[in-house]
Formats: structure tokens, sequence, C-alpha cells
């Protein structure tokens, strides 16, 4: 591949500041040009990756990462000390809130300036502006000063704005993206669209959000690139290496949830469905690379996970719309006070579709593992009908609760499951409907 079919390339980049230790020694320095008055900090530590036209990369990290000073040097608003990037086309922004904009001026004037720093002309921006004025939808605040503007209309304007200056490379930081949920809904629509085309950067600190998004990410880590790949298995590394990180000095008996006769409903259609080429036909695979997909701290080591019938025979398919029982068995290794069991279930992209876990069930109870029990957990549930494509199970168990635990053991692809023909025409999954009326008056 030629290096003209990246659109962006980002080489070997380093950023070193100067930390003074007061103010006065900046000034200082530049008098005593032989002495060091400041101590380097490195954020970024020789940076490469390219990106195609069409490509969307999420860039994920913790706080202090460095993904901020990497996206102000791609933006050309911070100078590298170190490497350079190359871009073909315009890049457009949205990484710190009102910058571009005069917070004098009036919205209306604001458009102007921004467009016009991205490049268009005066006739440009008089065709398009009422497109802007309508995807920002901030109504008659579009002719008041900005300093007048709520953050959420700050971001609507600005995010409008870039929205229509025609940007080969977009860089969104989600952290700013947030408006109302119409507002960050209308924003992803139009993402989707710019991607095909366009080059997409992301910061994010959600992996479900990159992996919806994104079809790589980076993932930055003290200033160094810790990995760059498919979104998909870039979120479940850092994933990993959150939960790890987390793991404190934290360190009841088999547990066997007691099953309760829910009332649930088939698809009226379900049986006409099973009968025709439309029945939702799901293969499951057993995962084979378990050792490489799973982290945790080891007090309890998940050490089977099957689908079975009603008569507890493991089962190597099954049909979406009908009950079926996911069980999750697991070996106790050392005390775990509040034991939670759950599962995901997520599609190709990594987007968790649904799952759920044991912690809303045993919350009134006080369930204590020793080591030495071991924990049988099946989830019983109608499964909704899947779009085809392929699908993995995720599973873990972890102590504690549903915003504090520590986790134990998290495998990521547990199961794949392939759903090659489906009666589920849109949306993510298709649920059972109990009725549908049509009344023709
Ligand atoms: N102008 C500066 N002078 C000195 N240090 C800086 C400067 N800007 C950033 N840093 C440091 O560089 C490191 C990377 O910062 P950066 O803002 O790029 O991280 P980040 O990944 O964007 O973090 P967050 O998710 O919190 O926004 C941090 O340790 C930060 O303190």
């Amino acid at each position: 591949m030629s290096c003209n079919d990246y659109i962006l390339s980002v080489d070997n980049i380093s950023k070193c500041f100067e930390i003074y230790e007061k103010p006065s020694h900046r000034l200082w320095q530049m008098f005593f040009k032989n002495k060091k008055l400041y101590k380097e900090f490195w954020a970024l530590n020789d940076i490469s990756f390219k990106v195609k036209r069409g490509e969307s990369v999420g860039i994920i990290g913790r706080n202090g990462a460095g993904k901020s000073t990497l996206l102000q040097i791609i933006c050309n608003t911070l100078s590298p000390t170190d490497g350079q990037t190359k871009i073909q086309g315009k890049v457009a922004a949205l990484l710190e809130l009102g910058a571009g904009f005069n917070p004098e001026f009036s919205g209306r004037d604001n458009v102007y300036l921004c467009a016009s720093l991205y490049g268009m002309t005066k006739e440009q921006i008089d065709e398009r502006y009422e497109m802007i004025a309508n995807f920002a939808d901030i109504g008659d605040f579009i002719n008041q000063p900005v300093k007048t503007y709520s953050s959420g209309m700050y971001v609507r304007l600005a995010f409008a704005v870039i929205a229509h200056v025609d940007a080969d490379i977009l860089i969104i930081d989600e952290a700013l993206a947030v408006g109302d949920a119409l507002f960050t809904q209308k924003c992803m629509r139009f993402l989707r669209e710019f991607k095909k085309n366009g080059v997409l950067l992301f910061v994010s600190h959600d992996t479900s959000a990159v992996t919806n998004l994104c079809d790589k990410a980076v993932w930055l880590k003290n200033g160094k690139v810790e990995s760059f790949d498919s979104a998909k298995i870039v979120s479940e590394k850092y994933m990993a290496d959150l939960y790890q990180s987390k793991v404190t000095k934290n360190d009841k008996k088999v547990v066997e949830t007691e099953k309760k006769e829910v009332k649930v409903f088939r698809d009226f259609r379900q049986d006409f469905i099973n009968s025709s080429n439309l029945r939702n036909d799901i293969q499951i695979f057993q995962f084979d690379d378990i050792e490489n997909n799973n982290f945790g701290k080891g007090g309890a080591k998940i050490s089977d996970v099957f689908i079975m019938d009603e008569d507890g025979n493991a089962l190597n398919w099954f049909v979406g719309g009908e009950g079926v029982t996911l069980r999750v068995e697991v070996e106790v290794n050392e005390e775990i006070k509040n034991p939670i069991v759950g599962f995901s279930i997520r599609d190709k992209l990594g987007q968790p579709v649904f799952g759920d876990n044991t912690f809303l069930h045993t919350i009134s109870d006080n369930l204590l593992c020793n080591a030495g029990n071991k924990i049988v957990v099946d989830f019983d549930f109608q499964m909704p009908v899947l779009l085809n494509g392929d699908y993995s199970v995720t599973v873990a168990v972890a102590d504690g609760d549903q915003n504090n635990h520590v986790q134990h053991h998290w495998i990521n692809d547990a199961l794949l499951f392939k759903s090659t023909a489906t009666s589920a025409s849109t949306g993510l999954v298709g649920i059972p409907m109990k009725n549908i009326k049509i009344n023709i008056i």
C-alpha cells in the first residue's frame, strides 16, 4: 500500500512539556539559556499509526494518557517535540468548548467566523447557514451573543458548524459532544453517515461507544500506544487492564439460584416462523482461545459456560425467540462475600446487545462462598430473535455490587453464536410480539 492511501499518518510523534517550578522560572529561562530551569515531562512517546479514508478510529485511554495532547497535535494547534503528522484534507475538531468562537459575537456571526476559519467563503457559508442553524436547533439564541449560551448550546452550535464544513477528518471528544438525548442521536446519525467517506477520530472513555462507532482504536497508556487494532480487540484489552488495576486487597455456600415461575408469552407467530425459512437458527461454538481472552483476580474461576435445554443437555444450536438456559459454573478459590455472575451478548462490533447478572436476584441474600465451593447459575430467558451475524458471549464473576466490585474472572468470547436466518427485520434484536392488531376502517 502506498503512503498516499492514508489520509492521516502519525509518524513517531513525541511531546515533551517543560514543567517550571515557578512561573518566573519560565522568564528566567529566556536569559539563562545554558541552564535548564525546568523538568521535562514526556506526555507522548513515539506515537505512530495510519488511517485510511472511510476508517474511524477511537482513541481510548485513562485520564492523563495523552489523548488531548495527541489530538491537538493532529489538529495543528500544538507542535510536537519530535515526529510529524501527514494529513490529506481538511481537519475539523470538537475538542475544546467554545474554541474558535468569539463570546461577544452572536451565534450567527460565530458561524461565519468559525466556518471561515475552516476555509469556507462567505458565499459557501450563506448557502449552508440555514442547514447549520437547523442542525444546531437553538431557536432565537442563534442571534444572541454566545457568552449567554449554556454549555449544551455551545456544543450544538460548534457541532453544527464542523458538520457542515466538508471536513475530511473529524475529531470529536465525546466528553464534549454530550447534549440532550435527541441531539446526541442526531450527532450519532451524522457521524455514522460521515464515516462512510471521511475519517472520524473519536475520543472516549466509553469502550461501547468506541466499538459501536469505530472500526479501529488506539489505546494510549502513559503517552505510548499500548495497542492499535480493531476497536473490539483494543477495547477488550483496555477493559482488562482497567479492571486489573482496580483489584484491591478485598478478596456462601454453593449457590443454586432458585427457579421462579414467570409468566412469559411466545411470539404469536412463532410456530409459523419456526416452520418457515425465517426460523432464527443459532449455532453455538465453544470459543477455543479462552486462555487469551480472560482476566481477573482469580479468587473464582469460571469452569464451564453452555446453553442447555430444559433437561439440562448442552445444546450446539437453538432457535431465537424460544426459551433457553445459559448455565455458568464457577469454582471458588477463596472467600467471596457477594458473588455476582453475569453475562453480556455482543454483536460482531463488540456492542452489547443484552445481558444480565445475578445482583438483583441475590441482593437481599447473604451469599458467602468459601474456597472449594462451586457456584452454578442458570439464566432462564426467552432468547430474542437475533439478526444474521456473529455474536459472542462474555461471562464474568465478581465480588461486590453493580458499581463497586472486584472482577475475579472475566472471559470474553466464552461462546460464539452464529445466526443464519432471521425473522427480525430491523433494530438490534427482535422481541416477541404478544399480538399485533390491524384495523382497517
Ligand atoms: N501544557 C501542559 N503542560 C504540562 N503538562 C501538560 C500540559 N498539557 C498536558 N500535560 C500533561 O500531559 C499528560 C497528558 O495530558 P492529556 O490532556 O493529553 O491527557 P488525556 O488523555 O487527554 O486526559 P483526559 O482523559 O483526562 O482528558 C498529562 O499528565 C497532563 O498533565
